[in-house]
């Protein structure tokens, strides 16, 4: 079952990660917008650092010219040189380092934060469930503390090169053509750079694996999987497959690293030979005074030591923006996925949601989740989806809330097309209670209340969807009442059992008032059949009255005992739907869904 061809993720425009110089003027602006002072600050004080550090060889050709002179003004003045130049190194650096460290936290968690708010901005769900961008953001989030070292790395490159033109034209001073010198250093230079574009090209390509030992980590190391574990004896195969996967990871790295290591020992060398060239020329072709080579020795090896520092920070720099590289590739995802709808939401439903031959395809996939729906779901009703597992049914809810766009034909509430009604007030209308629920472990009442933020301190409110949801029962069993902190792993906190999370769960998925559709998707597929059907009946029952009235409620379950009592039951199989009508209309019509109550019937009888 397959599509013509929908995209290449290989060859998509977005998946390309942005040029490295406009990653650091973007990462700049960042730190200018959140710390201005302390970014100016800190630049002034690495650009100050390299004077003292520089002249150091200035210091030492005076002292050693007044010794062969006998000149004891010029000792005096290389003397005091060197120690002024000793002390305001020390000091400047105390203090450098210092503004810069300051500087680094600040800005280090605010770049922190914009990731988590960019993440949480894109409307969509697709670059947390598409593998290529999961590989991006899992890389991203693993490097999320290197954000704030690009600037230690920027302010170093600055500081290095300040040293290197000093010293340049110290050089220079004693003759011009020393200053080829330098040439020498440009092949390690250039080793350095391509030293980090292909380590970074070797770490996207073996991100997958990375992930994957990881996830193997975790299976081995978490409460979750613990029991799993066990009892399946799985163990030292979770062991073993986290090395295979690390080995995956590792070895094409270890190996592109020792490549190039090689290289730049070779580039070493060729600057070393021309270093003792350089003092060997200045002494006998150049006649240079005893003065002049000491100088020549001195700034020499400060070059190569300047040269290699600057090689070094530029490498670390190039390693800090392949972290900034990402973050900049997000401001960008997030910037063009940004929600540009601007349609009116209705206040109430009064026609309903119609699917007009809707298919869909996970991008980056050319397979078919769902295929040519058309359905008109009254404003009202209580609908029920059925189908077996990997037919479609969640795809079908992630739709309706938004999180994904049909790939072609339309979904329209009350007539209007759902990709002009915009995400967020569109959910702020909606309620969703999950089979994979997230366990939030905060206090109970305000893990309920998170389901309606601006009511979350509404106790009254919060107690009200506790008795929606049919969760008084596990309310009742916390120590401390609502106040109890959910979750075994913090100070006085409890755990609950999966059905008892999963009533939580439910609670907050009834936290909102005037919601226009409610999503159950198999939210109590850990309760047992007699508490799903009643909790059903009642929420059929709040769904069809009151001030709820033109609200759709969209259950999805996979027993038949509870599906009949909706409104209309839709039949996915394959990802298409092949029956739609009510539970005595499917059965009159004797298809699938006649087929698949008869078995689970039967099942129950015996
Ligand atoms: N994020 C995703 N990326 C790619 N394919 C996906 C993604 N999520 C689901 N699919 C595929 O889409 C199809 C429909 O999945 P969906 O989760 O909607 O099924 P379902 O009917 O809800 O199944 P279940 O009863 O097991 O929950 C399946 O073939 C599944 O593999």
């Amino acid at each position: 079952m397959t599509a013509t061809v929908i995209t290449d993720p290989a060859t998509e425009p977005e998946q390309k990660l942005p040029g490295t110089v406009r990653t650091l003027a973007r990462t700049m602006q960042l730190a200018y917008r959140a710390e201005p002072r302390l970014i100016t600050l800190s630049l002034a004080m690495a650009l100050l650092e390299a004077v003292p550090d520089s002249l150091f060889a200035v210091w030492l050709m005076i002292l050693g010219s007044g010794a062969s002179k006998g000149s004891a003004p010029m000792i005096m003045v290389g003397c005091f040189g060197l120690a002024a130049s000793a002390v305001g190194a020390w000091l400047l650096q105390t203090v450098g380092s210092r503004v810069q460290r300051t500087f680094r936290m600040r800005v280090g968690a605010q770049l922190e934060a914009h990731v988590a708010g960019l993440q949480a901005s894109v409307p969509t769900i697709e670059h947390q469930e598409r593998p290529e961008y999961l590989d991006r953001l899992s890389v991203l989030k693993e490097q999320v503390w290197q954000l704030d070292h690009l600037y230690l790395a920027f302010f170093s490159v600055v500081g290095s090169l300040v040293r290197l033109v000093i010293t340049l034209g110290l050089v220079a001073s004693v003759n011009p053509l020393l200053t080829v010198l330098v040439i020498f250093a440009a092949p390690t230079v250039w080793i350095s750079s391509k030293r980090s574009a292909i380590t970074q090209q070797a770490t996207e390509r073996v991100a997958p694996h990375e992930r994957r030992h990881r996830h193997f980590f975790m299976i081995g190391t978490t409460q979750q999987a613990a029991k799993e574990v066990r009892i399946w004896n799985i163990g030292t195969d979770v062991v073993r497959r986290r090395r295979t996967a690390w080995e995956s990871w590792y070895a094409p790295l270890a190996r592109v690293r020792w490549a190039s290591a090689g290289w730049q020992a070779a580039g070493w060398t060729v600057f070393a030979v021309a270093y003792i060239a350089a003092i060997v020329v200045t002494a006998t072709v150049f006649g240079g005074t005893a003065a002049q080579v000491l100088l020549v020795v001195t700034a020499g090896s400060h070059l190569s030591q300047y040269v290699a520092m600057t090689a070094g920070n530029a490498d670390f720099l190039r390693m800090c923006l392949d972290a900034s590289q990402r973050l900049v590739w997000l401001e960008a995802y997030a910037t063009r996925h940004a929600d540009r709808a601007s349609g009116p939401i209705p206040d109430r439903l009064t026609d309903g949601i119609v699917f007009e031959n809707v298919s869909f395809c996970y991008p980056g996939t050319d397979a078919y989740a769902l295929r040519d729906i058309s359905v008109r779901i009254p404003a009202g009703s209580v609908v029920a989806v059925v189908g077996e597992n990997g037919a479609g049914k969640s795809t079908l809810m992630k739709l309706m809330s938004r999180f994904y766009q049909p790939t072609t034909g339309r979904i329209t509430v009350d007539g209007l097309d759902l990709e002009q009604i915009p995400a967020e007030p569109w959910r702020a209308r909606m309620t969703g209670a999950y089979q994979d629920f997230f366990t939030f472990e905060l206090a109970a009442r305000e893990s309920i209340g998170l389901g309606d933020l601006p009511r979350s301190d509404d106790r009254a409110a919060v107690v009200a969807a506790i008795g929606r949801a049919g969760a008084e029962d596990v309310v009742d069993r916390l120590p401390h009442g609502l106040d109890t902190q959910l979750g075994p792993t913090w100070p006085d906190g409890v755990d609950l059992s999966f059905g008892q999370w999963q009533k939580v769960a439910l609670a907050r998925g009834f936290m909102r008032d005037g919601t226009l559709l409610q999503i159950l998707d198999e939210p109590t597929a850990a309760l047992d059949a007699e508490t799903e059907h009643a909790l059903f009946e009642s929420f059929a029952g709040q769904a069809r009255t009151g001030e709820a009235a033109g609200r759709i409620t969209v259950l999805v379950s996979h027993r038949f005992s509870t599906v009949r009592m909706a409104d209309l039951i839709l039949v996915l199989s394959g990802a298409r739907l092949v029956e739609a009508g009510s539970h005595a209309e499917l059965m009159a019509a004797g298809g699938l869904y006649a087929e698949l109550y008869g078995i689970q019937a039967a099942a129950y009888r015996r």
